[in-house]
C-alpha cells in the first residue's frame, strides 16, 4: 500500500482523520486489529495505545502504560502488528514500545492517535523528546529483536497476578498425535494437582505448544479453584527475581511468593543453565512445593538429561515425576490448527488452502501462525478471497527461501555429515547399517522438507524404487515416536537444514 492509498483509505474510514501517510497508517492498523482480535483484547491491549510514526514511515513508536503492560504487548501483540505495518506500508518498518510517563493520557481512541510532528531522532534515540500533546517518551525498545520478559512487579498486578493469558486454553489447543500424550498429562494436572506425575515436565522444540500448554493447566485449575495460587513465570524471570531478592536483601518476600503457590508453571528451564545460586533457590522452591503437595510443571526444549550445566540433583527431580515429549505436529494437525485458528480470527480457511500452507510450513506452530496471518492480512488489503494462489502470493518469501535453502542434495549432505559417512553412500548399494540408517534418515528428511514426490526422492537416492522410500519414512516416522535419541538428533538436522 503506497502513502496515497494510505490517507485514502484513513479517509475513508474517519471523516475527521487528517489525510496524514503516518497516522492514517496507525488507524489502519488499529482497524484490522479491531477487526482481528477479540473485542476484549482490542479494548484491553490495543486500544490504549498511542502511537508516534516517523515522518518518512521507517519507524512507529508505540507508547505503552507501564512496564507489564509493555512486556505483555511486546510478547503477545508486536510481532503481529509489525507484520501488519510491513503488509499496510508495503516496506519494512521499525516497531519501538516505550514507556509512556504517567501523566501522559492512557486512553486514546481510533480517532486520537498521537503523531510526533518530525522528530524521529529523538525517539529513536529514546530521549525525552517532548511531543505536540506533551508527551515524554521513555526508552523505546525494538519489538521485532526484543524477547519478552514479564516483570516481576506484574505478579501482583490485579487479573494478571498469575501472569497467565486466558486466550491460551485447553479449547483452543488443537489436539493430534503430536502432542497427544502431553496434553493428557496436563489434563490430568489440572483436573488433581499434587496427586500423579508431579513434577510434569514437557520438552519439545521451538514454537510447538509448550507454553500454551503449561497456560492452559493454570486457566483450567484457576475455572475450577478460582482462590488456587497459581503462578506461571519464564525460567529467565525466576533468575531475575533470585537476582533482586539477593540485591535488595528481601528472601522472605522471595519465598513467600514461590514456596506458597498451589501451581507453579516455569517455561524454558533449561535457562537456569550455569546459573549456580538460581538453582539452588529452585531446588529450595521445588522441595518446598512438592512437600506440600503443590504441583510444578516445567517446559524444556530437552529431556531433563540432556539438559547441560544443570546440578544432578535438579536433573534429577525433573524426570521424578513425568517428562513427556510434544513432537513437530503432523500435517492433519497442522491442518487443523491453521482452519481452527483462521477461524478464531473471524476468517475462513478452505481445507485446500490449509493443506497447501500445511505442507509447505511444517516446522512449527509459530510460524504456521506467522504465514496464516501473512494470508489473512494479503487477503483483506487486496479484497481478494483467500485461495492457494493468494497464499502462494502472499508466502512468496517464505516458500522461495525454503526452495533455496532445504534441497535433497543439501538434506544428504548435512545427514552425510552428521553420521559421519561419505555423500556418496547416500546414493550406493551398501547396505550396512552404519548407512543404511542414515540413509532412511535422509529419506525422511526429503520427503518431511521438501516438496519432492517418492518417486523423485528415490531417484535422487540412486535410482531406488519409491516403496523402497515409503519403507524408509514410515520406519522412521514410527520409530521417532519411541525413540527420544533418534527424535533429538532429527530436531538437530532438521533445525541445522532450516538454518
Ligand atoms: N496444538 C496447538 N493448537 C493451537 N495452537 C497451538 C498449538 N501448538 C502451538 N500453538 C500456538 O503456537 C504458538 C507457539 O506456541 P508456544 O509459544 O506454546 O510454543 P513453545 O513450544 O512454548 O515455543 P518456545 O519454546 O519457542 O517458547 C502459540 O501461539 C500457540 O498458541
Amino acid at each position: 500500500m503506497t502513502e496515497e492509498h494510505l490517507s485514502a483509505f484513513a479517509s475513508s474510514r474517519f471523516d475527521d482523520a487528517p489525510a496524514d501517510p503516518g497516522l492514517g497508517l496507525w488507524q489502519a492498523c488499529l482497524e484490522q486489529l479491531a477487526q482481528d482480535l477479540p473485542e476484549q483484547q482490542f479494548n484491553t491491549w490495543i486500544k490504549p495505545l498511542t502511537a508516534q510514526v516517523a515522518e518518512d514511515l521507517s519507524r512507529l513508536t508505540l507508547f505503552v502504560g507501564n512496564r507489564f503492560k509493555l512486556d505483555w504487548i511486546r510478547a503477545q501483540y508486536a510481532s503481529r502488528i509489525a507484520a501488519l505495518l510491513e503488509a499496510l506500508s508495503g516496506h519494512a518498518m521499525v516497531l519501538e514500545l516505550a514507556l509512556a510517563p504517567r501523566e501522559a493520557p492512557q486512553r486514546t481512541s481510533a480517532r486520537s492517535v498521537v503523531r510526533a510532528v518530525s522528530s524521529p531522532a529523538g525517539a529513536e534515540a529514546g530521549t525525552a523528546q517532548p511531543t505536540p500533546f506533551g508527551l515524554t517518551p521513555g526508552q523505546p525498545s525494538s519489538a521485532t529483536t526484543a524477547t519478552p520478559q514479564p516483570s516481576a512487579d506484574a505478579a501482583s498486578e490485579g487479573a494478571f497476578r498469575t501472569r497467565l493469558n486466558p486466550a491460551l486454553t485447553f479449547d483452543t489447543l488443537v489436539e493430534g498425535s503430536a502432542n497427544r500424550m502431553a496434553r493428557s498429562a496436563a489434563l490430568h494436572v489440572a483436573a488433581m494437582p499434587g496427586h500423579l506425575y508431579n513434577p510434569l515436565f514437557i520438552y519439545g522444540g521451538v514454537g510447538l505448544g509448550k507454553t500454551h500448554l503449561v497456560h492452559a493447566v493454570g486457566n483450567q485449575l484457576l475455572q475450577e479453584r478460582p482462590e488456587a495460587k497459581v503462578l506461571y513465570i519464564h525460567a529467565e524471570q525466576f533468575v531475575s527475581d533470585v537476582v533482586k531478592s539477593y540485591q535488595r536483601r528481601t528472601f522472605d518476600d522471595f519465598k513467600a511468593r514461590y514456596h506458597g503457590l498451589d501451581l507453579l508453571l516455569i517455561d524454558d528451564v533449561q535457562f537456569f543453565a550455569n546459573k549456580d545460586r538460581t538453582q539452588e533457590e529452585f531446588f529450595n522452591a521445588f522441595e518446598a512445593l512438592l512437600a506440600k503437595k503443590s504441583h510444578i510443571v516445567m517446559t524444556s526444549d530437552t529431556y531433563p538429561k540432556g539438559l547441560a550445566n544443570i546440578h544432578e540433583r535438579l536433573v534429577s527431580r525433573f524426570d521424578a515425576g513425568l517428562t513427556v515429549a510434544i513432537e513437530p505436529p503432523e500435517l492433519e494437525m497442522r491442518v487443523a490448527i491453521l482452519i481452527n485458528k483462521a477461524r478464531a480470527e473471524r476468517a475462513e480457511m478452505p481445507e485446500e488452502v490449509a493443506f497447501f500452507v500445511a505442507k509447505n510450513v511444517r516446522s512449527n506452530v509459530r510460524e504456521l501462525e506467522g504465514a496464516l496471518r501473512k494470508i489473512l492480512a494479503y487477503s483483506r488489503f487486496n479484497q481478494k478471497e483467500v485461495s492457494i494462489q493468494l497464499a502462494r502470493e502472499a508466502l512468496r518469501d517464505l516458500l522461495s527461501i525454503q526452495n533455496r535453502q532445504i534441497s535433497v542434495e543439501n538434506i544428504q549432505k548435512t545427514v552425510a555429515d552428521y553420521y559421519k559417512i561419505k555423500v556418496a553412500d547416500m546414493y550406493s548399494k551398501k547396505r550396512p547399517a552404519s548407512i543404511a540408517r542414515p540413509r532412511q534418515i535422509a529419506m525422511y528428511l526429503a520427503k518431511e522438507l521438501t516438496q519432492k514426490s517418492l518417486p523423485e526422492i528415490g531417484e535422487l537416492f540412486g535410482g531406488r524404487d519409491h516403496t523402497t522410500v515409503l519403507h524408509a519414512v514410515r520406519k522412521i516416522a514410527s520409530e521417532r515416536q519411541q525413540l527420544t535419541e533418534l527424535n533429538q538428533q532429527l530436531h538437530v538436522l532438521e533445525q541445522t537444514l532450516k538454518g
